[in-house]
């Protein structure tokens, strides 16, 4: 024989569940057609639950009225793939050196690895992604760069910042309501194909695209002003806080805050920092009005509440 619960539990359950969904309401109305790109690393991209939460979050976002493009990291995958080669991976002041020859495994193991493993991920849900680099469609051009090391500039061969973007074929994609999913190698005005390091790429796309929100996702709560001390994690700060905090932080995290200066100073009005080792985390973000991590507003934005204007 069923039997149910008493009916003030069930009464209880029913009101936590549509507290849930209302709360919702209106972010739902906010963000109704607006742009969220998603930088896509850290430990969502290497556990299984967590990449498949990832890309139901996606196709979420999609069909409840926004349009998300995604931005996919990939260093330990490289990484990986270097060790299996046999080749040498090595990392100066944040970025991967890169020759020619890790420049080929770094373009096959993002494009054709990584990047299409999202795509299918995504695309078991439907006819959503289609994954394309910076190559296409003149999306990203680089312009070679290197990394300071101890104040001193030093060359790291094959890397590049985004110098220009042509956001038309990801406004293509989304005009059509496909997901688009980016990899960030590009090439310069030569056409010579570079290492585009993806918090990079994904502040300079956010900001072409005109976007509401950036999101980066990595494998910490969020930022914290005097790490590895967990009582310093900052839920809000705005541009200018965040340019004096810059160059005291370690390296893992200078590429992602510099993306979100980079976004808010570039006219988007929101750039999160979040922890991609909780599942949904982006649903949290976007649909919650407590959002997760760290939230980077233009200089001198007013108020408290976490998700509000
Ligand atoms: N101030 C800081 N706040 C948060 N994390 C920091 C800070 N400084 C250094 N880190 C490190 O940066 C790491 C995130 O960078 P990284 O490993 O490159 O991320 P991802 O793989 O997500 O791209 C964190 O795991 C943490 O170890
Ligand atoms: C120049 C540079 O360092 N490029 C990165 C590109 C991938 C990336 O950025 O991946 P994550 O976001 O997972 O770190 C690399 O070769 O590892």
């Amino acid at each position: 024989m069923t039997t149910h619960p008493p009916t003030d539990d069930r009464i209880a359950t029913a009101a936590e569940k549509a507290g849930v969904l209302t709360e919702a309401l209106p972010w739902l109305e906010r963000f109704h057609g607006a742009t969220v790109v998603i930088k896509y690393g850290g430990n969502a991209m290497t556990d299984d639950t967590l990449k498949r939460a990832f890309a139901e979050d996606m196709v979420f976002l999609r069909l409840a009225g926004l349009r998300p493009v995604v931005v996919h990291g990939g260093g330990p995958q490289i990484t990986t793939m270097l060790d299996r080669l046999g080749m040498e991976g090595e990392f100066r002041g944040g970025l991967r050196v890169t020759s020619p020859d890790v420049m080929d495994v770094v373009r096959m193991v993002l494009v054709g690895q990584v990047g299409r493993e999202l795509v299918g991920l995504i695309n078991q849900h439907g006819p959503h992604a289609v994954g394309m680099s910076g190559e296409d469609a003149h999306l990203f051009t680089a312009a070679r760069r290197g990394a300071v090391v101890d104040g001193e500039e030093v060359d790291v061969g094959l890397v590049g910042d985004v110098a220009s973007v042509n956001p038309e074929a990801v406004l293509d994609l989304i005009g059509a309501g496909r997901i688009p999913v980016v990899s960030t190698v590009a090439p310069d005005a030569d056409g010579v194909v570079h290492n585009v390091n993806a918090d990079t790429a994904a502040g300079a796309l956010a900001v072409a695209l005109e976007a509401e929100k950036l999101v980066v996702l990595t494998d910490v709560e969020g930022l914290y002003t005097d790490w590895p001390d967990r009582s310093s994690l900052v839920p809000r700060l705005d541009a200018d806080r965040l340019e004096r905090l810059l160059p005291g932080l370690a390296s893992g995290m200078v590429p992602k805050m510099e993306a979100c200066l980079r976004a808010v100073r570039g006219g988007v009005p929101r750039a999160h920092v979040i922890d991609g080792r909780l599942a949904h985390s982006v649903l949290l973000e976007v649909f919650t009005s407590a959002g997760v991590g760290t939230m980077v507003t233009p200089s001198g934005a007013a108020t408290e509440e976490r998700n509000e204007d």
